[in-house]
């Protein structure tokens, strides 16, 4: 992997940089003059000579246990949170989490201040919102960034990604970078993860959209409320900003989690809804093979929209997008012609053809709502029988994995559970997991535990006229198990099978 791009900018007199934080105790602040920063970092392991390292307690390891190895890999100076042993420099501060948001803002000089920030946020939809949103702001000829699931884009470049939402050393040097590059607007991802990290901490974020809340993540989060709240953070952000620009909260109504970010903001918001009056409503839709078509009301007058994607639920994703072009003032003839010609999103309801007699479907569903929405958008559109492959993740919610085989179960004709990425897990064990509360009176089912094996079984069982849903993975081009990742991408696998079974 490139990661020269990742390489830090400029030198900053520490003195200069400390100055926003609040400290604890620590040097008396005349000592810290003359310091010279060539980097923050989070990691020892990337610490380089005249780097300030920030100690962060993680979630397996704590990075106060690191201030020996950053120093000798050349730590100019150390922020933590409780009192080190250090021959440099240490300052304490409440939250060291803030405080490397707040430092990493301040060394790349406020990069957020001075470009279009829109922040997504929700369940399901989050990558394929920002996708729409992107071919609406390049219609209306704006250079765009994203950053989210998939990879960051700067442009047409390609930059890989770790997390959805990146940490704030990562986060605001690629917003310099991608305002030195001419961005006038960011669309970026902003998961429950990186707002209850603090990732975020300090963004200017113009505009903050919520698709919808259900079911994830309760590994990480106590609760629903805990992660409604995580995700609320951003809507509470929005008012803390430097510039004045119009902001405003895009909001799905017919959520019912909605009330949280609505309640957590002091800006305008926009609603949207397909059930309840709303500044963005659509209505009269229409679910074809080929895609869809509603008709859409917005205050700047009615407009009838035809889409490739398909799925009830890409209504909503549309209209949280128009809900962000109509502050944009964008013309709604351009988010017309935007969203008829976006062809798809990579892994998202994809088509898989190699000339085979039956549909192949790869899909992102990885949890029990969206599972539920895919196999009802492909029922209401099926002449034929289901089959469906899917797996759930290891170290991650095991509360959904039941959910995910009942939903499966409810609507396909036959389900083959197999592996997704089982991490650190025994995938035998997530397998019970999923299935052990399955009898045969709730329909045909299939236990395979190779990935590979279980796209091949449904390719061989399939008939003329059927469909297969391969759901979980997407675009993932890896299959992770016991923390390193293999090749594997199920739009591969799947030709692979057809093209020489
Ligand atoms: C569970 C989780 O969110 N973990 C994130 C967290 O890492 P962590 O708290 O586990 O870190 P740690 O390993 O305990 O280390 C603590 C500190 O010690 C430092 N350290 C560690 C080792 C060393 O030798 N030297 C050193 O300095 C580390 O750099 C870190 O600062 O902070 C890291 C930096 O921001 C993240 O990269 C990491 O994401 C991991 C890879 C992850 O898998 N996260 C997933 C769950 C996640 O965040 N997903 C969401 C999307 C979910 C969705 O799509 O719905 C996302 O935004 O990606
Ligand atoms: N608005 C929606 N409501 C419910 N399900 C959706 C919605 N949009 C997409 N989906 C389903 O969820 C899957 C994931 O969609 P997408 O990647 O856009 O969501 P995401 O929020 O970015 O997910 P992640 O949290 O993993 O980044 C899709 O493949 C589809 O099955
Ligand atoms: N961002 C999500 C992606 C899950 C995708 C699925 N393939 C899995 O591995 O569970 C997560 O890290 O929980
Ligand atoms: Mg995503």
């Amino acid at each position: 992997m490139n990661v020269d791009f990742l390489k830090g900018s400029g030198e900053m007199k520490l003195l200069d940089l400390v100055n926003k934080l609040q400290f604890i105790e620590g040097n008396d602040r005349n000592s810290l003059l003359n310091i010279d920063i060539t980097s923050i970092e989070m990691d020892s392991r990337q610490v380089e000579q005249g780097s300030l390292f920030v100690c962060v307690k993680g979630l397996t390891l704590d990075g106060h246990h690191f201030v020996g190895e950053a120093i000798g890999n050349g730590a100019s100076a150390i922020i933590a949170e409780q009192p080190v042993e250090a021959d440099v420099p240490v300052l304490l501060v409440p939250n060291s989490l803030k405080a490397l948001a707040t430092l990493a803002d301040t060394f790349y000089g406020n990069p957020s201040h001075s470009l279009n920030v829109v922040g997504v946020t929700g369940t399901n939809g989050k990558t394929t919102l920002t996708y729409l949103l992107d071919a609406i702001f390049r219609k209306a000829e704006h250079k765009t960034a994203l950053i989210g699931t998939i990879d960051m884009k700067i442009g047409d470049e390609s930059f890989p990604v770790q997390n959805t939402t990146p940490n704030a050393i990562f986060l605001h040097k690629n917003l310099k970078l991608m305002k030195e590059k001419g961005v006038k607007t960011v669309i970026m991802e902003v998961s429950s993860h990186a707002l209850k990290q603090g990732r975020v901490y300090g963004v200017d974020f113009d505009h903050a959209v919520f698709t919808n809340l259900s079911q994830d993540h309760l590994d990480y989060h106590p609760n629903m409320e805990d992660y409604a709240y995580a995700k609320s953070l951003l809507f509470a952000q929005l008012g803390n900003t430097y510039t004045n620009q119009k902001k405003s909260a895009i909001i799905n109504i017919d959520d019912e989690y909605h009330d949280v970010m609505l309640n957590a903001t002091a800006q305008p918001v926009v609603t949207y809804s397909l059930e309840k009056p709303a500044v963005i409503q659509a209505h009269d839709y229409e679910l074809s093979p080929s895609g869809l078509k509603f008709d859409v009301y917005t205050p700047e007058g009615s407009v009838n929209i035809t889409t490739k994607l398909s799925g009830k639920f890409n209504i909503y994703n549309i209209l949280a997008a128009m809900g962000v072009a109509y502050r944009y003032e964008i013309p709604l003839t351009t988010i017309q012609d935007a969203i008829k010609e976006l062809q798809g999103v990579p892994g998202r309801f994809e088509l898989v053809d190699a000339n085979q007699p039956f549909s192949i479907i790869v899909d992102y569903a990885h949890t029990p709502d969206s599972l539920e929405n895919v196999l009802q958008t492909i029922d209401e559109l099926k002449e034929h029988r289901v089959i469906t492959v899917v797996g759930c993740g290891g170290d991650r919610d095991r509360s959904k994995r039941p959910k995910m085989a009942s939903a499966a179960m409810k609507y396909s004709d036959h389900v083959i559970f197999t592996s997704d990425n089982p991490r650190t897990e025994d995938p035998h064990v997530i397998l019970a997991d999923m299935t052990s509360h399955l009898t045969d009176d709730d329909g045909l089912f299939t236990v395979i535990e190779s990935r590979r094996e279980a796209i091949e079984r449904a390719i061989h069982v399939a008939n003329e006229g059927d469909i297969i849903l391969i759901a979980g993975k997407g675009h993932e081009t890896y299959q992770e198990v016991n923390g390193k990742r293999h090749h594997f991408d199920d739009r591969e696998v799947a030709k692979e099978m057809i093209l020489s079974p």
